[in-house]
């Protein structure tokens, strides 16, 4: 506890001194450990709206342009912008991060960022540190070991991180200090890249205005845009719904979004909409406010196969009417999601997130029936018949993705009223749970519509027996 008050104190020390500013009279860094939110900054007073709560030079920003490392190993970070060199594929943003990230690491009380560094993770609860038993609970989510990728970045980090670090000790190590073995190498890498995963910023260029390179082209601001790692600003904790703002200028300022701000209030950023999976991958953690941008892959195979039920036809008879539903199988699947509508501009949500309609997987469906009609007039006479058919093609794959999973919402909500489970554990039901209760959300949708169309189908001979009888 001391060592941990200690580090904060430190930390905002050094920020102070390196030219930060920390407005001491309007907040504080708390120690919000007991909530499982590890720092975060709460307002001592009720704070004004467009408040400027935190200023950070640029010079304080670890990234390529701050560290001294980009100068010791030009040819290593050259090739990063120099295209033509065919021999190095270049290193991209985010491996130029993780290696200053170690190179600073390693130079311990040398390193500029030291008292920064030391309020830095060293351990997460993101789904690519989780035992097999622990990824097990995700099981049938959208968080397949693909996507948390493990294996890939192990790989990367082996092949790009590691070989580095390894050809030049003289620059990696300071005088005296032992080196790292391999494996030991590969898991700073690892925490390193997980630490950018979660904390580093992508800072804006504080121009106004594109500027013309010597050519005459327009620069793409956006590829202008760098990764770095931000002190202080990341020290703010983050949720759907938002209460700060931090602006891109000559320095980065995070300034306060609303007007009621009361004293006690956690000052929160905004990391982006997202659903409740993709904030446990980034950022191991989960809010209920994330769950309204849930997200449910269904693959394109599903699709077909329910496709073809429904209309008796074999995968060969609609590839030959131009159905291509499943012709590329690394396809990108379709998404379940909700209408979320987006944050106000006081971070606050205050449309209710809605689920009415499936844009691509309608549109794509409706498009095969055409085909379909075209070849097999018969078997698709109206409009009505093919609304008829597309809703119980994606009621079907809409149920059988729900059927997967292997416990149900009633289980998983009496799991998680137990005590004694694991943070992980909790987060993994939670993003199943999230999934179930939006695929419930669209069988209720889908039934409702097809109601609605049964009903239409026995108004209509009372009608047309009503405007006869006229
Ligand atoms: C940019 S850092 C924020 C500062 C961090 N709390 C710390 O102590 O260094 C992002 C990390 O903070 C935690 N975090 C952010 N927002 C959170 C929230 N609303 N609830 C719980 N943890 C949160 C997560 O561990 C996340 O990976």
């Amino acid at each position: 506890m001391a060592d941990f008050q200690q580090s904060t104190n430190r930390f905002l020390s050094w920020f102070k001194l390196v030219g930060g500013e920390f407005k001491d009279d309007l907040i504080e860094v708390q120690d919000l450990r007991a909530q499982g939110a590890g720092r975060g900054i709460v307002a001592k007073k009720d704070i004004p709206e467009d408040c400027t709560l935190l200023t950070i030079p640029r010079s304080a920003i670890i990234n390529i342009e701050t560290s001294e490392l980009p100068k010791k190993l030009p040819k290593v970070f050259e090739a990063a912008f120099d295209e033509e060199d065919e021999d190095t594929e270049p290193l991209d943003p985010w491996e130029s991060l993780i290696l200053i990230m170690v190179y600073e690491y390693l130079q311990g009380d040398a390193s500029r960022w030291k008292p920064y560094l030391d309020v830095l993770p060293t351990t997460f609860d993101t789904p690519m540190f989780w035992t097999e038993s622990e990824l097990k609970e995700l099981e049938v989510t959208v968080l397949t070991k693909d996507k948390i990728g493990r294996q890939a970045s192990d790989d990367k980090l082996r092949t790009r991180i590691v070989p580095v670090v390894k050809h030049n000790p003289d620059i990696f190590y300071p005088v005296g200090k032992n080196q790292l073995t391999e494996d030991d190498l590969l898991n700073l890498a690892h925490r390193m890249g997980s630490t950018i995963m979660a904390y580093a910023f992508d800072l804006e260029n504080d121009e106004e205005e594109d500027e013309a390179d010597e050519d005459g082209w327009v620069v793409d601001r956006d590829a202008q845009k760098m990764l770095g790692m931000v002190p202080m600003a990341d020290i703010l904790n983050a949720n759907a719904d938002f209460n700060a703002h931090v602006n891109h200028g000559e320095s980065l300022e995070v300034t306060s979004l609303r007007s009621d701000i009361k004293a006690g209030t956690e000052i929160l950023n905004y990391y982006g909409a997202m659903p409740s999976s993709e904030v446990l991958r980034r950022y191991g953690y989960i809010t209920t406010e994330y769950h309204r941008y849930d997200e449910v892959e269904i693959p394109r195979s599903a699709v077909a196969q329910a496709l073809g039920r429904a209309t008796g036809l074999s995968p060969s008879e609609l590839l030959e009417m131009g159905i291509e539903i499943d012709a590329d199988k690394e396809g990108d699947p379709y998404i379940i999601e909700r209408d979320s509508g987006a944050p106000n501009e006081e971070g606050r949500l205050i449309e209710e997130a809605k689920m009415d309609e499936f844009p691509e997987l309608e549109e794509e469906l409706k498009l095969a029936l055409k085909a379909i009609k075209k070849h097999k007039p018969e078997m698709i006479a109206d409009n009505r018949k093919r609304d008829g058919a597309v809703n119980a093609v994606i009621t079907e794959v809409v149920a059988d993705k729900l059927a997967q999973y292997p416990t149900s919402i009633r289980e998983d909500r009496a799991i998680l009223k137990k005590s004694g489970i694991t943070n992980r554990h909790r987060m993994a039901v939670e993003v199943r749970l999230g999934e179930k209760v939006l695929l419930e959300e669209a069988l209720t949708m889908l039934r409702a519509r097809s109601a609605a169309v049964a009903n239409e189908d026995e108004e209509r001979p009372a009608k047309k027996m009503k405007s006869k009888a006229q």
